[in-house]
């Protein structure tokens, strides 16, 4: 549905993107993912048509930016960092307003709008004016005058920022249940966010692409060893010797949280890479008595991936003196 080729933008001296490479598939999620000034909104913006690129071009649903930008705009809905509301009109008005704007025939308006509400759960507030709503509320009609047009295509730049943490989660939950019916590309600089709505992640650093795939195959990626967590009933029991004698084990990693007061205990076992040590685990824990109640592996999260390919760019000293707050992004 989408395909970026070689995309560049310049700004005078200033390379906002280079090289921007990536595709997506009809109703798939994209998260765009990367730290203020990646060049996430610059992308977005050549993507809608509203700024040219220096070079490269990108196809939406077959056509072209450059050759046939009235053909896109017509297939894509956009809800920019700042969605252009007006307050004193009331939901319904603006929406129908938003509709002619783009062009949806008279007769048609009215099941346009409909549908809109429908979709973003706005029916409650259709007569309320859009100065008097809460953010999150004024996000969703900034979601629905992107779609009113009923576009193949979304375009969300940073859609959650500035909600609070219930809002987040009811935005997160639109925007996955319009998957599959819409292809959408969503700007992010919050790796949960990523995580939570997306089938495909794009890592953006700098202007240029360092990661395009599934979540589970970047972990694949950057995976050196295989981790399994392991809970027990009989913590006071566990030996660590019983363990790291199991051929192919590396090393059991500090526990990440404390001793539970009911006696549990919890301890990671890192292994080699490929080797599948389950059944021996299982069979030791079990055969030592400690009372196995739950065995998982681990998976590298989204943040170690984007860790480990950005301080591959950077160079270690750079990434490590750069802290990072938990969910978010190093700048
Ligand atoms: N109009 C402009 N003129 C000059 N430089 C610009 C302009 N717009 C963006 N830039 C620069 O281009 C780079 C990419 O910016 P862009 O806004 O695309 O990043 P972003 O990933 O969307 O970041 P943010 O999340 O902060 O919006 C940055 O270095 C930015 O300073």
């Amino acid at each position: 549905m989408i395909e970026v080729v070689h995309l560049g933008k310049r700004y005078g001296e200033i390379v906002a993107i280079d090289d921007v490479n990536f595709s997506v598939a009809k109703g798939e999620i994209l998260a765009f993912l990367g730290p203020n000034g990646a060049g996430k909104t610059t992308t977005m913006r050549i993507l809608t048509c509203f700024m040219p690129a220096t070079s490269g071009t990108a196809k939406v649903a077959g056509f072209d930016i450059f050759e046939s930008p009235m053909e896109v705009k017509r297939r894509i809905g956009y809800l920019p960092d700042n969605p252009p509301l007006y307050p004193e009109m009331t939901v319904s008005e603006y929406l129908q307003f938003v509709a002619k704007i783009k062009g949806v025939a008279n007769q048609r308006v009215k099941a346009a709008l409909a549908s809109a509400l429908e979709k973003c759960n706005l029916g409650d507030v259709a007569r309320r004016l859009i100065g008097n709503l809460s953010r999150g509320y004024r996000q969703r009609v900034g979601l629905a005058q992107a779609m009113i047009h009923n576009p193949d295509v979304l375009i969300l730049d940073e859609p959650t920022v500035g909600l609070d943490p219930k809002q987040i989660i009811e935005i997160r939950e639109l925007i996955k249940g319009l998957g599959g019916e819409h292809t959408i590309v969503l700007s992010t600089h919050i790796l949960p966010e990523a995580t939570a709505v997306s089938q495909k992640v794009v890592i953006i650093n700098r202007g240029r692409i360092v990661a395009v795939d599934s979540q589970e195959r970047l972990s694949a990626q950057v995976r050196k060893s295989e981790k399994i967590s392991v809970r027990v009933r009989r913590g006071e029991a566990f030996d660590p010797e019983k363990i790291v004698s199991i051929e192919g084990v590396q090393q059991l990693l500090p526990q990440p949280a404390q001793p539970s007061m009911n006696g549990e205990g919890v301890f990671i076992v890192e292994s080699e890479l490929g080797r599948d040590i389950r059944e021996e685990l299982s069979k030791r824990v079990v055969e030592c008595g400690w009372g196995l109640l739950e065995m998982k592996p681990l998976a590298v999260s989204l943040e170690e991936v984007f860790l480990q390919l950005t301080t591959e760019e950077k160079g270690v000293e750079e990434a490590a003196a750069a802290p990072v707050a938990p969910g978010e992004v190093p700048a």
